[in-house]
């Protein structure tokens, strides 16, 4: 169980606070100014990844205020509780260990006394095993065909991982063509189907409950085009396999526990893609590539684990955030890949960040009087850049970003990696450093303009600059490195959590909808006027009954 300690009540917090106000009247460029060792002193080198956080509006001593909200906060002992697979997750009754599914060193991890890491490489020996039979072609379909594309079927984290990492790493994929399928609008399956061929075709149904409804009405629409071409049920247990907990559901279903990959419901389904929901990772990149997956996040979990809290990344990454959420009034941060491998990276912590910490209650069951967790946005470089980067140069929002790029890339085609690398580090000086009036007017002087029209012209052309960036560069995206990066945000994500006292691994805000929907669907069914809702919804409703006849 983790102390609920009200982090407004802290005298870092209060510190913080004083120090805002000074800080605000500052900018980033006075302090690179003042300090020739900026760069040194605000990054970190991490494997491959190099950590710049410099072009943030802080100092040391904002650091170690920050340090120190951390130390009043618990976040060490938080920590460790989370290791040590304490019920941390009190909402839900649960141990919360998405670090013992990468556990690499395979030293005991207990749940309730019981020491997880055998069942941990069971699953994986058997996602191994069957990663094989699938690339050897030894597993065939009811045509005697070897597999060529995996269908995986899932919705939230039994997706948005998946999707994610085998885009990120499509550079290694081997042969077979991974597809997703999570929206029940039946538009999603249709197509997808429309790609594949039944007899060469495996179906993951990926989901920690198994009672999604989504996912479930999706995974039996499969099954019945399926059996369309398959004709008997016999057939179903060569093209249908499922990851998930719920060994009942996935029977009832009709996949044999044979074809079951287990989790455990001390995994978070955001926090699963380690787990056999990674299986379409795994069968995708190769089994190889997955453990090098595991690996990377489990650098990053000793590191979160065991270093100090003044050079740990992730706790370095969460106190930045915090930093202008709580005391700056920032309410989103933006994610930019300069990798379009990455596209769905910024998608991915949309979840992540916004279903883990988008809590307004706090461990003690009050509700907090400060901002908790930001919305998370953002698209790849340089599209973003051609679409809302002006808003964030010269808008009135303050956004903090991060800025992720390779250093080598997979298609090193004439010179587009340079250029793409000129844009990424243009952007973070144009948004740390901007570009004062008096440039501007020099500007517009050396182009020909007169008096008037520079007087005109200058003031939208001024950037105030003092926009903060984190940088993560990185040698290349592999499958350690992303399982590292991934961690990073991870750990963030949990460190943001700890220090503003909610649970971030529950997410009751998204059960009234769910409850709802299965409310009114049985009234879409049916001829009647509906007016058990109030006046807008039963008016939508019926216009629908209307609109659909
Ligand atoms: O894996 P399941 O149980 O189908 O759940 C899918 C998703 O639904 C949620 O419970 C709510 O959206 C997510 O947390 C989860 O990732």
């Amino acid at each position: 169980m983790l102390q609920a300690i009200n982090p407004t009540q802290t005298a870092a917090w209060k510190a913080l606070s004083d120090h805002a106000e000074q800080m605000k009247k500052t900018d980033i460029a006075a302090l690179f100014a003042n300090d020739a060792a900026r760069f040194d002193k605000f990054s970190l080198q991490f494997h491959d990844i190099l950590f710049d956080y410099s072009k943030n509006l802080l100092t040391e001593e904002t650091l170690t205020k920050l340090l120190a909200l951390a130390e009043q906060t618990e976040l060490k002992d938080a920590i460790d509780k989370m290791f040590a697979g304490d019920e941390i997750n009190a909402t839900e009754g649960r141990a919360v260990l998405h670090v013992a599914l990468r556990n690499r060193s395979n030293t005991p991890v207990l749940v309730d006394g019981e020491d997880v890491m055998p069942a941990v490489n069971k699953e994986l020996a058997k996602m191994k095993a069957f990663c094989e039979k699938v690339h050897s072609g030894e597993w065939k379909g009811y045509t005697g065909k070897a597999i060529t594309d995996v269908v995986n079927i899932g919705i939230g984290g039994s997706d948005l991982g998946p999707v994610m990492v085998t885009e990120a790493l499509k550079p290694y994929w081997k042969g077979i063509t991974p597809h997703f399928v999570s929206n029940v609008d039946g538009t999603h399956i249709v197509e997808t189907l429309k790609k594949v061929d039944p007899e060469t075709t495996l179906f993951l149904i990926a989901s920690k409950t198994f009672t999604t409804q989504e996912t479930m009405t999706n995974a039996h629409s499969a099954r019945d085009w399926f059996l369309k071409a398959a004709g008997d049920e016999a057939h179903v247990a060569k093209h249908f396999a499922a990851l998930s907990t719920n060994q009942k559901s996935v029977e009832a279903f009709g996949i044999d526990s044979a074809n079951m990959f287990e989790f455990w419901d001390w995994v978070g389904g955001r926090y699963s893609l380690w787990s056999a929901i990674g299986l379409s990772i795994a069968l995708t990149v190769g089994y190889d590539n997955f453990e090098q997956l595991l690996q990377g996040a489990h650098d990053v979990d000793q590191h979160f684990a065991t270093a100090e809290m003044d050079k740990n990344v992730p706790v370095l990454m969460a106190l930045v955030g915090l930093w202008y959420g709580n005391f700056f009034g920032a309410d989103s941060e933006a994610i930019l890949p300069y990798d379009q491998y990455m596209h769905r990276f910024s998608a991915y912590f949309q979840q992540g960040n916004m279903e883990s910490n988008g809590k307004y209650v706090t461990r003690d069951g009050e509700a907090v009087d400060y901002q908790t967790g930001p919305i998370i946005w953002g698209e790849p470089g340089t599209n973003g850049q051609h679409a809302f980067y002006q808003l964030i140069h010269q808008g009135t929002k303050l956004i903090p970003c991060d800025f992720l790029a390779p250093a080598v890339s997979h298609n090193p085609i004439g010179d587009h990696h340079p250029k793409l690398l000129a844009n990424f580090f243009a952007q973070t000086e144009a948004l740390a450093f901007g570009k004062d009036r008096a440039t501007v007017e020099a500007e517009l002087k050396a182009a020909g303009k007169s008096d008037a029209e520079i007087a005109e012209l200058a003031p939208h052309k001024v950037f105030l600059g003092n926009r903060p960036t984190n940088s993560m560069l990185f040698k290349q995206l592999d499958a350690r490195t992303l399982g590292q990066l991934l961690a990073f945000y991870e750990h963030k994500i949990f460190a943001q959590g700890v220090i503003w006292n909610i649970f971030s691994f529950d997410q009751w805000g998204v059960e009234l909808g769910k409850q709802l929907a299965n409310q009114i669907l049985p009234e879409l069914t049916n001829d009647d006027a509906v007016s058990s809702h109030d006046s807008s919804t039963n008016g939508l409703i019926n216009a629908y009954k209307a609109m659909a006849k």
